[in-house]
């Protein structure tokens, strides 16, 4: 069993654009879809679709369209009840593949909405394998909530994956090493800014296919007592740094069309491999199987076993 946790959950809503976007004009879009999001939503779909169990953990009204929609795909969730709905993303796609996100801040959660939240997330990980913790925190929840519950997960012997940005993140590396997760997941720019770095450089040697700035900053992360760090770098691929090695994935070729839930595709990717078994260079291959199949598709759309590629995915151990 797995379990994710999504503090910020999101109805995306996208609307696909058949010119590039025209700034401060109006323009027709050509197709909207409506689908339940948010980091962790994505990533339990993706388990789901694998034929995983999986619970979705989240904050949301019983009569909230998200959890209609998480019927509707047969994902298992638990929520705890608050007032307001959730919030609407807005997704621009153009031609090209060029995405833009508008994200709304999310309902404010209380104080004791926030206690319930971390209980349920608690008693739903006892007995399972993994627990994700995904995406931004909502107004109300402190900084270091994910720190929090990192500390409180740990005894329990359940793996914990954290994907967050900001200063959730900066308040999780802050309290390393009691509160390092099994598996961290930044992108390039929250590498970067964890350790220093220079993201523009970073990025653009990983796109020279020089990804070792990328690897000294997951070393350096690794060295503060994450288990694994996986840091991916979009159309370049991932590194993954354990205190074992470090590895680099270049993914298949494909037809870019939204990178919405790529990320999320990606840490259910590598969560699915280590439940299988595998070792780590195959659980980064899994991981960027799943997230170019999910930057091949439309909106938010999420890849099931079927759409990966993983044949195609090249993995080279690093020095
Ligand atoms: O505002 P956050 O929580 O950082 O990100 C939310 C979000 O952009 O992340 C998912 C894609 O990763 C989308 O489903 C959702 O709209």
């Amino acid at each position: 069993m797995i379990i994710t946790l999504t503090a910020n959950p999101s109805l995306d809503r996208t609307a696909t654009l058949d010119a590039p976007l025209a700034r401060g004009q109006v323009q027709r879009v050509s197709g909207v879809t409506v689908e339940p999001g948010g980091k962790g939503v994505n990533v339990a779909r993706a388990i789901h679709y694998a034929g995983h169990p999986v619970t979705a953990v989240l904050p949301a009204p019983d009569s909230d369209p998200i959890l209609a929609a998480l019927r509707q795909l047969g994902v298992a969730y638990r929520t705890v009840e608050v007032a307001e709905g959730v919030r609407m993303n807005l997704t621009l796609t153009e031609p090209d593949g060029t995405t833009t996100k508008l994200n709304e801040p999310g309902p404010l959660l209380t104080d004791a909405l926030v206690e319930q939240l971390a209980a349920l997330v608690v008693e739903q990980a006892t007995g399972a394998e993994w627990v994700v913790l995904s995406g931004s925190l909502p107004p109300g929840v402190p900084h270091d909530f994910y720190a929090t519950l990192v500390r409180r997960l740990r005894p329990l012997g359940v793996k914990v994956a954290v994907d967050t940005s900001d200063e959730p993140l900066q308040a999780l590396v802050d309290n390393f090493p009691d509160a390092a997760p099994d598996l961290l997941k930044p992108n390039s720019d929250e590498l970067a800014q964890l350790t220093g770095a220079d993201a523009e450089q970073l990025e653009a040697a990983a796109k020279a296919g020089d990804p070792s700035a990328a690897v000294s900053a997951s070393r350096s992360l690794v060295d503060r007592g994450v288990r694994a760090v996986m840091g991916t770098l979009g159309a370049s691929g991932a590194v993954l740094v354990t205190s074992e090695g470090a590895w680099h994935a270049s993914p298949p070729p494909i037809v870019p069309r939204s990178t919405v839930g790529a990320g999320d595709s990606s840490v259910a990717g590598y969560v699915l491999a280590d439940c299988g078994g595998e070792a780590a260079p195959d659980r980064l291959r899994t991981a960027v199987a799943y997230g170019s199949a999910a930057a091949s598709k439309a909106g938010s759309a999420l890849p099931k076993p079927e759409d990966l590629n993983t044949a195609e995915v090249v993995v080279t151990e690093l020095g």
